[in-house]
Protein backbone atom coordinates (compact mmCIF):
# COMPACT_ATOMS: atom_id res chain seq x y z
CA UNK A 1 0.00 0.00 0.00
CA UNK A 2 1.26 3.56 -1.02
CA UNK A 3 -0.04 6.87 -2.69
CA UNK A 4 3.29 5.36 -5.04
CA UNK A 5 0.84 3.40 -6.56
CA UNK A 6 -1.75 6.63 -7.11
CA UNK A 7 1.42 7.83 -9.21
CA UNK A 8 1.29 4.75 -11.26
CA UNK A 9 -2.28 5.26 -11.80
CA UNK A 10 -2.08 8.74 -12.52
CA UNK A 11 0.88 8.05 -15.26
CA UNK A 12 -1.23 5.37 -17.02
CA UNK A 13 -3.67 8.03 -18.29
CA UNK A 14 -5.82 7.32 -20.54
CA UNK A 15 -6.14 4.44 -19.31
CA UNK A 16 -8.51 1.56 -19.64
CA UNK A 17 -9.13 -0.47 -16.11
CA UNK A 18 -10.62 -4.26 -16.31
CA UNK A 19 -13.39 -4.77 -13.53
CA UNK A 20 -12.98 -8.24 -12.26
CA UNK A 21 -16.66 -8.65 -11.28
CA UNK A 22 -17.70 -11.09 -14.32
CA UNK A 23 -14.47 -12.60 -14.80
CA UNK A 24 -13.85 -16.45 -13.72
CA UNK A 25 -13.68 -16.06 -10.17
CA UNK A 26 -12.92 -20.05 -10.37
CA UNK A 27 -9.28 -18.91 -11.66
CA UNK A 28 -8.85 -15.39 -10.52
CA UNK A 29 -4.71 -15.56 -11.17
CA UNK A 30 -5.41 -16.75 -14.86
CA UNK A 31 -7.35 -13.83 -14.99
CA UNK A 32 -5.14 -11.83 -14.10
CA UNK A 33 -2.47 -12.82 -16.00
CA UNK A 34 -4.66 -12.77 -18.97
CA UNK A 35 -5.76 -9.35 -18.31
CA UNK A 36 -1.80 -7.98 -17.60
CA UNK A 37 -0.72 -9.95 -20.81
CA UNK A 38 -3.35 -7.66 -22.73
CA UNK A 39 -1.50 -4.35 -21.52
CA UNK A 40 -3.85 -3.73 -18.28
CA UNK A 41 -1.65 -1.35 -16.11
CA UNK A 42 -4.33 -0.78 -13.14
CA UNK A 43 -7.45 -3.26 -12.07
CA UNK A 44 -11.02 -2.23 -10.67
CA UNK A 45 -11.97 -4.51 -7.94
CA UNK A 46 -15.99 -4.09 -7.19
CA UNK A 47 -16.69 -4.75 -3.62
CA UNK A 48 -20.56 -4.81 -3.08
CA UNK A 49 -22.67 -5.30 0.54
CA UNK A 50 -25.52 -6.61 -0.50
CA UNK A 51 -26.98 -3.61 1.22
CA UNK A 52 -25.58 -0.03 -0.12
CA UNK A 53 -26.84 -1.89 -3.51
CA UNK A 54 -28.83 -5.13 -3.77
CA UNK A 55 -25.68 -7.37 -4.71
CA UNK A 56 -22.68 -9.18 -3.00
CA UNK A 57 -19.51 -9.46 -4.45
CA UNK A 58 -16.13 -9.60 -2.55
CA UNK A 59 -14.19 -8.37 0.47
CA UNK A 60 -10.85 -8.56 1.75
CA UNK A 61 -9.49 -12.45 0.99
CA UNK A 62 -10.23 -11.82 -2.47
CA UNK A 63 -8.05 -8.44 -2.65
CA UNK A 64 -5.58 -9.69 -0.54
CA UNK A 65 -5.44 -13.28 -2.86
CA UNK A 66 -4.81 -10.97 -6.02
CA UNK A 67 -2.50 -8.80 -4.22
CA UNK A 68 -0.13 -11.53 -3.75
CA UNK A 69 -0.28 -12.07 -7.76
CA UNK A 70 0.49 -8.91 -9.01
CA UNK A 71 2.08 -5.79 -8.63
CA UNK A 72 -0.70 -3.72 -10.70
CA UNK A 73 -2.47 -0.70 -8.63
CA UNK A 74 -5.77 -2.23 -7.06
CA UNK A 75 -8.12 0.89 -7.44
CA UNK A 76 -11.40 -0.69 -4.98
CA UNK A 77 -14.91 0.57 -5.50
CA UNK A 78 -16.54 0.24 -2.48
CA UNK A 79 -20.48 -0.26 -3.42
CA UNK A 80 -20.31 -0.47 0.91
CA UNK A 81 -22.95 1.94 3.14
CA UNK A 82 -19.65 1.68 5.59
CA UNK A 83 -16.77 2.90 4.01
CA UNK A 84 -15.02 3.92 6.76
CA UNK A 85 -14.88 0.42 8.58
CA UNK A 86 -13.41 -0.88 6.12
CA UNK A 87 -10.84 1.35 4.90
CA UNK A 88 -7.90 -0.09 7.06
CA UNK A 89 -8.88 -4.03 6.51
CA UNK A 90 -8.99 -2.92 2.62
CA UNK A 91 -5.44 -1.19 2.71
CA UNK A 92 -4.52 -4.00 4.60
CA UNK A 93 -5.52 -6.84 2.21
CA UNK A 94 -3.22 -4.42 -0.03
CA UNK A 95 -5.79 -1.51 -1.74
CA UNK A 96 -3.79 1.35 -3.67
CA UNK A 97 -6.93 3.72 -3.99
CA UNK A 98 -9.96 3.45 -2.57
CA UNK A 99 -12.91 4.85 -3.84
CA UNK A 100 -16.68 5.50 -1.91
CA UNK A 101 -20.02 6.77 -2.81
CA UNK A 102 -21.49 9.95 -1.58
CA UNK A 103 -25.27 8.60 -1.26
CA UNK A 104 -23.76 6.06 1.81
CA UNK A 105 -22.34 9.64 3.53
CA UNK A 106 -25.79 11.21 3.55
CA UNK A 107 -26.79 12.60 6.84
CA UNK A 108 -29.74 14.56 8.40
CA UNK A 109 -28.68 17.38 7.31
CA UNK A 110 -26.25 19.08 4.69
CA UNK A 111 -23.75 19.74 7.49
CA UNK A 112 -23.90 16.21 8.49
CA UNK A 113 -23.24 14.82 5.26
CA UNK A 114 -19.99 17.63 4.66
CA UNK A 115 -18.58 16.01 7.90
CA UNK A 116 -19.01 12.22 7.02
CA UNK A 117 -17.36 12.89 3.54
CA UNK A 118 -14.67 14.88 5.13
CA UNK A 119 -14.41 12.36 7.94
CA UNK A 120 -13.86 9.77 5.59
CA UNK A 121 -11.63 11.17 3.12
CA UNK A 122 -9.20 12.13 6.04
CA UNK A 123 -9.39 8.48 7.27
CA UNK A 124 -8.76 6.95 3.87
CA UNK A 125 -5.79 9.41 3.56
CA UNK A 126 -4.29 8.87 6.90
CA UNK A 127 -3.74 5.47 5.57
CA UNK A 128 -1.65 6.54 3.02
CA UNK A 129 -3.54 5.72 -0.13
CA UNK A 130 -5.59 7.12 -2.89
CA UNK A 131 -8.70 8.49 -2.43
CA UNK A 132 -11.84 8.70 -4.88
CA UNK A 133 -15.44 10.23 -4.53
CA UNK A 134 -18.38 7.80 -6.16
CA UNK A 135 -21.87 9.41 -7.41
CA UNK A 136 -24.55 7.42 -9.39
CA UNK A 137 -26.65 8.53 -12.06
CA UNK A 138 -29.75 9.55 -10.14
CA UNK A 139 -27.83 11.41 -7.81
CA UNK A 140 -28.05 15.36 -8.20
CA UNK A 141 -24.70 16.71 -9.02
CA UNK A 142 -25.29 18.97 -5.88
CA UNK A 143 -24.27 16.32 -3.51
CA UNK A 144 -20.88 15.74 -4.63
CA UNK A 145 -20.49 20.08 -4.92
CA UNK A 146 -18.11 21.00 -2.90
CA UNK A 147 -16.29 17.86 -2.67
CA UNK A 148 -13.94 17.25 -5.73
CA UNK A 149 -11.25 19.38 -4.51
CA UNK A 150 -11.00 17.15 -1.15
CA UNK A 151 -9.88 13.66 -3.37
CA UNK A 152 -7.76 12.19 -6.16
CA UNK A 153 -10.54 10.88 -8.42
CA UNK A 154 -14.30 11.42 -8.66
CA UNK A 155 -16.04 8.45 -10.00
CA UNK A 156 -19.11 9.14 -12.35
CA UNK A 157 -21.23 6.41 -12.48
CA UNK A 158 -22.92 5.44 -15.94
CA UNK A 159 -25.15 2.73 -14.58
CA UNK A 160 -26.50 2.50 -11.39
CA UNK A 161 -23.61 0.83 -9.14
CA UNK A 162 -24.52 -2.50 -8.51
CA UNK A 163 -24.40 -4.87 -11.62
CA UNK A 164 -22.24 -5.44 -14.64
CA UNK A 165 -23.50 -5.57 -18.01
CA UNK A 166 -25.68 -2.29 -17.57
CA UNK A 167 -26.86 -0.04 -20.23
CA UNK A 168 -24.76 2.93 -20.54
CA UNK A 169 -26.52 6.03 -19.09
CA UNK A 170 -25.08 9.03 -21.43
CA UNK A 171 -25.89 11.83 -18.43
CA UNK A 172 -22.74 10.78 -17.37
CA UNK A 173 -21.11 12.39 -20.06
CA UNK A 174 -22.22 16.05 -19.28
CA UNK A 175 -20.98 15.15 -15.52
CA UNK A 176 -17.67 14.66 -16.75
CA UNK A 177 -17.51 18.00 -18.67
CA UNK A 178 -18.77 19.85 -15.93
CA UNK A 179 -16.44 18.23 -13.27
CA UNK A 180 -13.26 18.62 -16.10
CA UNK A 181 -14.21 22.35 -16.34
CA UNK A 182 -14.03 22.90 -13.01
CA UNK A 183 -11.22 20.49 -11.89
CA UNK A 184 -8.53 20.29 -14.53
CA UNK A 185 -6.51 18.27 -13.03
CA UNK A 186 -8.46 15.35 -10.58
CA UNK A 187 -8.56 11.98 -11.74
CA UNK A 188 -12.09 11.22 -13.52
CA UNK A 189 -13.03 7.95 -13.66
CA UNK A 190 -16.53 6.61 -15.83
CA UNK A 191 -17.93 3.17 -14.72
CA UNK A 192 -20.93 1.11 -16.49
CA UNK A 193 -21.65 0.16 -19.42
CA UNK A 194 -18.27 1.37 -21.58
CA UNK A 195 -17.86 -0.16 -24.98
CA UNK A 196 -16.11 1.14 -27.87
CA UNK A 197 -19.11 2.17 -29.07
CA UNK A 198 -19.02 4.94 -25.87
CA UNK A 199 -15.62 5.49 -24.66
CA UNK A 200 -14.55 8.20 -27.33
CA UNK A 201 -17.65 9.96 -25.91
CA UNK A 202 -16.11 9.70 -22.77
CA UNK A 203 -12.29 10.81 -23.35
CA UNK A 204 -13.60 13.84 -25.70
CA UNK A 205 -15.56 14.97 -22.29
CA UNK A 206 -12.93 14.82 -20.59
CA UNK A 207 -12.65 11.43 -18.87
CA UNK A 208 -9.56 9.90 -18.22
CA UNK A 209 -9.77 6.46 -16.51
CA UNK A 210 -12.24 4.17 -18.43
CA UNK A 211 -13.48 0.99 -15.96
CA UNK A 212 -14.26 -1.76 -18.50
CA UNK A 213 -16.37 -4.81 -17.33
CA UNK A 214 -18.44 -7.27 -19.64
CA UNK A 215 -17.18 -5.47 -22.92
CA UNK A 216 -13.67 -7.16 -21.97
CA UNK A 217 -14.72 -10.54 -19.60
CA UNK A 218 -17.41 -11.52 -22.21
CA UNK A 219 -14.50 -11.59 -24.86
CA UNK A 220 -12.47 -15.07 -25.53
CA UNK A 221 -9.76 -12.76 -26.41
CA UNK A 222 -8.83 -9.84 -23.93
CA UNK A 223 -6.06 -9.03 -25.70
CA UNK A 224 -8.45 -7.99 -28.84
CA UNK A 225 -11.11 -6.32 -26.89
CA UNK A 226 -8.75 -4.00 -25.43
CA UNK A 227 -6.59 -2.85 -28.40
CA UNK A 228 -10.39 -1.63 -29.62
CA UNK A 229 -11.35 0.00 -27.17
CA UNK A 230 -8.14 1.67 -26.71
CA UNK A 231 -8.76 3.05 -30.61
CA UNK A 232 -11.81 4.09 -29.89
CA UNK A 233 -11.28 5.96 -26.58
CA UNK A 234 -8.06 7.28 -28.41
CA UNK A 235 -10.16 8.22 -31.29
CA UNK A 236 -12.18 10.98 -28.73
CA UNK A 237 -10.20 13.72 -29.10
CA UNK A 238 -8.79 15.50 -25.45
CA UNK A 239 -10.51 18.59 -24.71
CA UNK A 240 -8.22 21.81 -24.48
CA UNK A 241 -6.50 22.55 -21.28
CA UNK A 242 -7.24 18.79 -19.79
CA UNK A 243 -4.55 16.98 -17.55
CA UNK A 244 -3.27 13.73 -17.78
CA UNK A 245 -2.68 13.63 -21.80
CA UNK A 246 1.04 13.85 -22.47
CA UNK A 247 1.74 12.59 -25.87
CA UNK A 248 3.73 9.84 -23.82
CA UNK A 249 0.07 8.83 -22.35
CA UNK A 250 -1.70 9.29 -25.64
CA UNK A 251 0.59 6.10 -27.04
CA UNK A 252 -0.51 3.68 -24.30
O1 LIG B 1 -19.26 -0.92 -10.78
C1 LIG B 1 -19.76 -1.72 -11.49
C2 LIG B 1 -21.17 -2.08 -11.31
O2 LIG B 1 -21.66 -1.41 -10.20
C3 LIG B 1 -18.93 -2.38 -12.58
O3 LIG B 1 -17.59 -1.95 -12.50
C4 LIG B 1 -19.41 -2.07 -13.95
O4 LIG B 1 -20.74 -2.26 -14.09
C5 LIG B 1 -18.55 -2.81 -14.99
O5 LIG B 1 -19.27 -3.68 -15.73
P1 LIG B 1 -19.81 -3.36 -17.20
O6 LIG B 1 -18.68 -2.76 -17.98
O7 LIG B 1 -20.24 -4.70 -17.70
O8 LIG B 1 -20.96 -2.39 -17.04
Amino acid sequence: MSRAKLDVIRDARPSILPSLLQCDFGNLQGEVERLAAAGTQVLHLDVMDGHFVPNLSFGMPIVEGLRRHTDMPLDVHLMISDPVAYAKPMVDAGADLLTFHVEAMRGKDAAETKGRIENAVGQIRDLGVGVGLAINPSTPMNELGGHVALVDLVLVMSVEAGFGGQQFNPVSLTRIQEIRAAFPNVMIEIDGGIKASNIGAARQAGCDLFVVGSAITDRSDYGEAIVELNEAMLAGAQPAGTQGTPSEGESR
